[in-house]
Formats: structure tokens, sequence, C-alpha cells
């Protein structure tokens, strides 16, 4: 007999064993009855449960916290197919309620897990046991959640105007563009609001800039608190508003303009020791079959606001077609 038709003896076995104690993976061996065969180093290590102690127990009495139906669904596959199954942390983070002990990450306080159910074979061909293979992955899993989380944030910051934290004007002109492309599809209620402070230059040219600011701010603030949900607030430009109200018609949009009319003519901002008091003109568009496009919408409520201006500020004007020859 040569060295390679050698018969597996007791020493490949024992050092076999050892191996499997030691390799930097949980190994859990589970009988057809779901009791612990083998429940290597690493499972000791991050369970505080020694394998000779635990060996020949029932899985799920041993450990209560196990998803007990969605594991038996996984290992009742493997026995039936023979094929292995898998597991990520995204579907599962953490099947074995392990803590996280990587020194780099400190993150995340337990340990993210992807799993293989693995069919171990007996001499007739058929699944015997099952194996399962517990890969410990915190450090990428939790690098990839940071990366994740940084993305939301600088998507949030590329849409948000720095002073108000309102939409800017790029986002909330997508947004209209969205929201004109569904009315003409299906033909709904929308309206738009669009104002602007008066005689805010002379805000700043008598308070300075810094004032202004804030007066731009508590302005912001009332907007946010007169919008609803599924309304959509935004700074357009430097002390000019819109709101985009959907399936809101011209009289609840009127409503909603003269209650935040209201609203700023009735707040005082304070300033260090200024109070300062404002007012607001606006104008009113609702969507109509006739618009040719969006930006053609805005114009229209530009137009609305502008005749509110031409008539003495503080006051809301709806569009009509004859304001287009008043522009
Ligand atoms: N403080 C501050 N001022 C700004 C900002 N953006 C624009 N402005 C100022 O807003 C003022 C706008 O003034 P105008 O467009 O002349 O209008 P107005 O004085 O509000 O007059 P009416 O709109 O006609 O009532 C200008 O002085 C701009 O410098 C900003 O972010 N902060």
């Amino acid at each position: 007999m040569t060295a390679q038709e050698k018969q597996p003896d007791l020493t490949d076995f024992y050092w076999m064993i050892q191996m499997l104690q030691t390799v930097d993976v949980g190994l859990v061996i589970l009988g057809r009855d779901y009791r612990i065969q083998l429940w290597n180093g690493f499972m000791e290590n991050h369970s505080g449960l020694p394998g000779k102690q635990i060996t020949g127990q029932d899985i799920f009495s041993l450990l209560p916290d196990l998803p007990r139906t969605w594991m038996e669904r996984k290992i009742e596959s493997v026995f039936k197919l023979g094929a292995p199954a898998y597991s990520t942390w995204e579907q599962r983070p953490h099947l074995f309620r392990f803590k996280s002990y990587r020194p780099l990450t400190g993150q995340s306080e337990l340990m993210y897990q992807n799993i293989t159910f693995m069919p171990l074979l007996g001499p007739d061909r058929k699944v015997q046991q099952v194996c399962l293979l517990i890969y410990d992955v915190t450090e990428s899993a939790t690098s990839k959640l940071q990366l994740e989380q940084a993305n939301q944030q600088l998507e949030k910051l590329s849409r948000t105007d720095r002073l108000t934290g309102l939409n800017n004007r790029g986002f909330w002109e997508e947004c209209l563009q969205q929201e004109y492309r569904r009315c003409k599809r299906s033909g709904g209620h929308a309206s738009l609001i669009i104002f602007d402070i008066d005689h805010f230059k002379a805000v700043n040219d008598t308070h300075g800039h810094q004032a202004g600011d804030e007066v731009i701010r508590q302005v912001a603030k009332q907007l946010k608190h007169t919008a609803r949900d599924t309304d959509l607030a935004g700074r357009y430009g430097g002390e000019e508003f819109v709101l985009l109200l959907p399936d809101t018609d011209e009289f609840g949009a009127l409503e909603v303009a003269e209650r935040l009319r209201h609203l700023i003519q009735d707040m005082t901002v304070d300033y260090e020791q200024l109070k300062l008091k404002i007012t607001i003109s606006l104008g009113v568009c609702p969507y109509s079959n006739e618009l040719q496009t969006a930006r053609q919408w805005l114009e229209q409520a530009d137009q609305a606001l502008y005749h509110s201006k031409h008539q003495g500020r503080n006051q809301t004007s709806l569009w009509r077609p004859d304001l287009t020859q008043l522009a």
C-alpha cells in the first residue's frame, strides 16, 4: 500500500480534531435530532459553554434565543436537498448572540456573522449531519454600515439648505418636476406657493447680514411648521421660499398661504437686542392641464407673487391668465 492509499488512522483523526478546535471559525455539528455533536473552540470561547459539557444536548433547549423556526427550515432543506444553505449578516446580523471583541471596530456590541449550513454525508452518501460554519464578519460589516451611513448623510446634505435645513433649490426643483409629471399622468390636484420676505434688503442694510440670516431662519421655521408631511418646502433663493402642495386645489393652497402670512406677520424675530417684525408676499398657482412644463408652473406662481408685491406687499395672489400681461 502506497502512502497516498493509506487509510486514515487515529493520528490523522487526532490532528484533524485539533485543527477544528483551533480554527478561527465557529463549527457546530448537529444531528438529525438537533443534538450537538461538535462545538469547537471558537464556539466555546465566544459562548462560554464548554464543548464537552454540551455535547449531546438539544441546541434549541440549550440556546432558547435561537430563531428556531427559521433555523429548522434552513437545516431541513440541507438534509433534504443535500446542498449547502447560507445566511449573510445583511439578512440576519447575529445568529448566535456573541459579544464583539474586535478592538478596531468598537462600533457593534454583537458579532456580525455569515453562516454556512453544510451537509455532511455518511458512507451511504446520505446526509447524516449538518455542520454550521460561523464566520465573524464584524469588521467588514461595520465598515460597510459606516460607509452607508456616511453616504446617507452626504446625500441628505446635498439636498439640504445649510442656513434653514429646508430642501435646497436643486432638490426641490427635482421634486417639482416629479409632481408635475405625476399630475400630467393622473390629472390630480397639486398647488404651488412661492413667497418672498418684504423689504428684506432693508433688514440687512439696517441691522446687518447676521440679523437678516436670523430672519430667514425664523421664516423657514414657520414654513416647516405650516407644511404637512407630504408637502415639500424649500428655500428657492436668498429670501425666496417655495411650498409644493400635492393633492391640494387652489382653495386649499390659498388657505395655507394665508395661514402662513398671518403666522409670519404675527411673529417677532429676536436678534440680540432687536425685535424685528416682517411680512411676506405670496403667489399661488394650482396645477392645470394647460401647463406645458414644470418651469411654466413656477413662472406663473412667480407672476402671482409679483402681483402681490405690486399691489402693496403682505398679501397673497392667485395666478390668473391676465397676470401674464402685468408681469
Ligand atoms: N442675510 C441674508 N440676506 C440675503 C441672503 N440671500 C439674499 N439676501 C439679501 O436679500 C435681499 C433681497 O433684496 P431685494 O431682492 O431687493 O428685495 P427686498 O428688499 O426683499 O424687496 P421686495 O422683495 O421688493 O419686498 C438682498 O439684499 C440680498 O443681499 C441670505 O442668505 N442672508
